[in-house]
C-alpha cells in the first residue's frame, strides 16, 4: 500500500479499528436533527471518540474549526430520499475536490443490486484509481440494496463488500447482518477491514449489541451516523461505541461506562 494511503488511513482510524461518524445525511434526508448545528454535533462525537467524521465537500467548513484533531472523510455521491430512486447515487465531487476541502480519505456509496449498480461501480472505479496516484484512502460503502435485494442477507453482503476489495477500495462498510455468526460470513468475503452502518435508529442497547456482534464477528469497527449524530447526547454514546470497538468492551458495560441507561 502506498505510504501516503496507509497515513492517511491512520488519521481516520486507529490500530486499524474505525469509529466513523458520518452526516452525509444531509443530501439523503436533509437537515434532520442532528445536522442543523453540524457543527456542536462535530465538536461533541469528536469529543466522545470519534476517529472521524464524513460529510459531502460543501459544509467541510464547518468541520475543520470543530472536529477536534479528528480525521476527515468527503463523500464523493448522493442521492435523496424525495428523489426518483434513491439508490441511484450520482456523483457529487471529485478526489481532488476533496483534498482542496482537507480530506484525509474519501468514499463512495454502491447499492449492489439496484438498477444504477452498474454506473456505481463504474464510479467507484474511476475513484479508487485517481486516489490511488494520489495516496488518499478510499471508503466503500456497499450495501446490497434494490428490487428483490434483501437488504440484511449475509450472501448479499459478502458480495457487496468483495466488490468494494475487487474495485480497489482500503475499507468497506455495509449493513450489520443482524448476529455475529452470519456476519462472519461478510468479514470473510474479503481482505479489507469491515465496518457497519447504523442504519435507522432502533435505541441504544440494539446499536451497542450490533456493534458487539460485529466485532465478535471480526469487524473492525464502524461507519455509524444517525444512531449517534441524532441520539440527544452523540458525546456519549459515541464514547460507548468506542469503548466497543477499541476497547473490547461489552454492550453493556460501554453504555454504563458512558453514563447510558442499557434501554430499548
Ligand atoms: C439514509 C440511509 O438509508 C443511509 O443508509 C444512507 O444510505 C447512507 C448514505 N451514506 C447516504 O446517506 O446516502
Ligand atoms: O454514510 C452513511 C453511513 O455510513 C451509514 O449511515 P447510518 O445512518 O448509520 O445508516
Amino acid at each position: 500500500m502506498n505510504a501516503g494511503t496507509q497515513a492517511r488511513l491512520d488519521r481516520i482510524g486507529r490500530d486499524g479499528r474505525y469509529v466513523v461518524v458520518p452526516m452525509d445525511h444531509g443530501i439523503t434526508l436533509g437537515a434532520v436533527t442532528g445536522l442543523k448545528d453540524i457543527e456542536s454535533t462535530i465538536d461533541a462525537v469528536t469529543r466522545g471518540g470519534a476517529d472521524s467524521v464524513l460529510t459531502q465537500k460543501g459544509v467541510a467548513p464547518r468541520v475543520h474549526p470543530n472536529k477536534n484533531d479528528a480525521g476527515y472523510v468527503v463523500h464523493l455521491n448522493a442521492s435523496t430520499v424525495i428523489g426518483p430512486d434513491s439508490n441511484d447515487k450520482r456523483m457529487t465531487g471529485t478526489v481532488e475536490e476533496a483534498i482542496r476541502v482537507g480530506a484525509d480519505a474519501v468514499s463512495l456509496h454502491l447499492n449492489v443490486g439496484s438498477d444504477s449498480e452498474p454506473t456505481q461501480i463504474e464510479d467507484l472505479a474511476r475513484v479508487t484509481e485517481t486516489a490511488e496516484r494520489y495516496g488518499i484512502p478510499v471508503l466503500a460503502m456497499t450495501y446490497a440494496r434494490g428490487p428483490g435485494v434483501d437488504e440484511h442477507d449475509a450472501e448479499s453482503l459478502g458480495h457487496a463488500v468483495r466488490l468494494g476489495e475487487e474495485l480497489g477500495a482500503h475499507v468497506v462498510k455495509t449493513a450489520y447482518s443482524g448476529d455475529a455468526e452470519s456476519f462472519e460470513h461478510v468479514v470473510e468475503s474479503t481482505r479489507l477491514p469491515v465496518v457497519i452502518a447504523g442504519g435507522s435508529p432502533a435505541g441504544d442497547e440494539a446499536t451497542l449489541k450490533a456493534v458487539r456482534g460485529a466485532m465478535d464477528a471480526g469487524a473492525a469497527g464502524v461507519s455509524m451516523g444517525r444512531s449517534v449524530f441524532q441520539h440527544d447526547d452523540p458525546e456519549a454514546i459515541t464514547r460507548a461505541v468506542s469503548a466497543v470497538v477499541h476497547d473490547d468492551e461489552g454492550a453493556t458495560e460501554a453504555l454504563e461506562r458512558a453514563g447510558l441507561s442499557a434501554r430499548v
